[in-house]
């Protein structure tokens, strides 16, 4: 008796595969069916796959349409992508945040930012936060982001980001120090990863093959044990287009006097009118002005 249920791949490696089957809690071990073996590799953690169940054995048939996929790590199926950011050491640099943010954006993966070592500054989790990390909170609220405040060895703030993540898989993307490893604990009271785990597990040394595996956390959801957007590299495309990889930006974009406004200097631009107004933060906004420079110039140089 063959039977075919369906699961999620937790971790892939090669030729061997855990899948975790719908409605049950166990993970099984998969090996490849024939057809699927010359392409090892193609299946993927996140992955959502066929499986045939028969006496003693268990091996995946078939996998299910992607909704999309990382390259970094190797992951298929990701919801969102969780920004962890310290408020202090090592201190927020907005710009490289919204690297991180630009590239989840061009795949259209939802964004949460959590910003930890609420205590560095701050006495309780209600008190008021200095004017700097207020207006970053700020910037990243008008532009739509959920923003966590969190000081995960206190408990501040957990509850809700467990809460945010309770749904599908999260990519996890921060600098090194920004407390990863510390808020996953948190969430996974089970995990046990020492501090500084994440960032070796990123695979900075360069012979490390390593497989990614899906998580649970303790309030429901998964995240991907190995983080992503290390690399602040921004995705091709045309100065046009990257207003729209800034939520607030597209937003105002449809009132602006011509098409094809790149917000800079035209007139009639009704992103800057935002700005001007306080709907855009002229912080996020002057990151973009950096950003489009960028885009730009790489571009003159593929013609040079
Ligand atoms: N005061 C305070 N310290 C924290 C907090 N979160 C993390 N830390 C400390 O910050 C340091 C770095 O935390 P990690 O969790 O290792 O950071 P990480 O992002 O996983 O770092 P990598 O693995 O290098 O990428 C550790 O010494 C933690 O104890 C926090 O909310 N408050
Ligand atoms: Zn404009």
């Amino acid at each position: 008796m063959v039977s075919l249920r369906t699961g999620t791949v937790v971790k892939a490696q090669t030729n061997l595969y855990e899948v975790r089957l719908d409605g049950e809690e166990q993970v099984i071990l998969c090996a490849l069916r024939g057809r699927l073996r010359r392409q090892a590799g193609d299946v993927l953690t996140g992955d959502r796959v066929e499986v045939a169940l028969q006496d003693g054995g268990a091996a995946i048939e078939r996998v299910l349409p992607r909704r999309n996929r990382l390259v970094r790590p190797p992951i298929a199926n990701v919801d969102r992508v969780l920004l962890v950011q310290s408020l202090q050491e090592p201190d927020p640099v907005p710009i490289l945040m919204d690297r991180v943010i630009v590239q989840a954006e061009a795949m259209d993966l939802p964004v949460v930012i959590a910003f930890t070592k609420l205590d560095r500054v701050a006495r309780a989790p209600e008190d008021p936060l200095p004017g700097w990390a207020a207006r970053l909170v700020e910037g990243y609220r008008l532009a739509g982001y959920p923003v966590h405040l969190l000081a995960a060895p206190r408990g501040w703030g957990v509850e809700g980001l467990a809460a945010a993540l309770r749904e599908g898989v999260t990519v996890v993307a921060g600098p090194s120090g920004a407390g990863k490893s510390t808020l996953l604990n948190a969430l996974q009271p089970g995990l046990n990863l020492a501090t500084g785990e994440v960032s070796r597990k990123l695979g900075r040394g360069r012979h490390t093959t390593r497989f990614v595996e899906l998580l649970p956390l303790a309030g429901g959801g998964w995240v991907a044990d190995t983080p992503g957007f290390s690399k602040l590299e921004l995705p091709e495309l045309e100065p046009e287009e990257l207003g729209d990889l800034w939520p607030e930006i597209r937003r105002a974009a449809p009132g602006c006097r011509f098409r094809g406004c790149l917000h800079r200097s035209e007139p009639g631009c009704a992103v800057r009118a935002a700005r001007d107004q306080g709907q855009i933060a002229s912080w996020r906004y002057q990151n973009y002005l950096v950003l489009l420079s960028e885009v730009e110039e790489r571009l003159a140089e593929r013609y040079r």
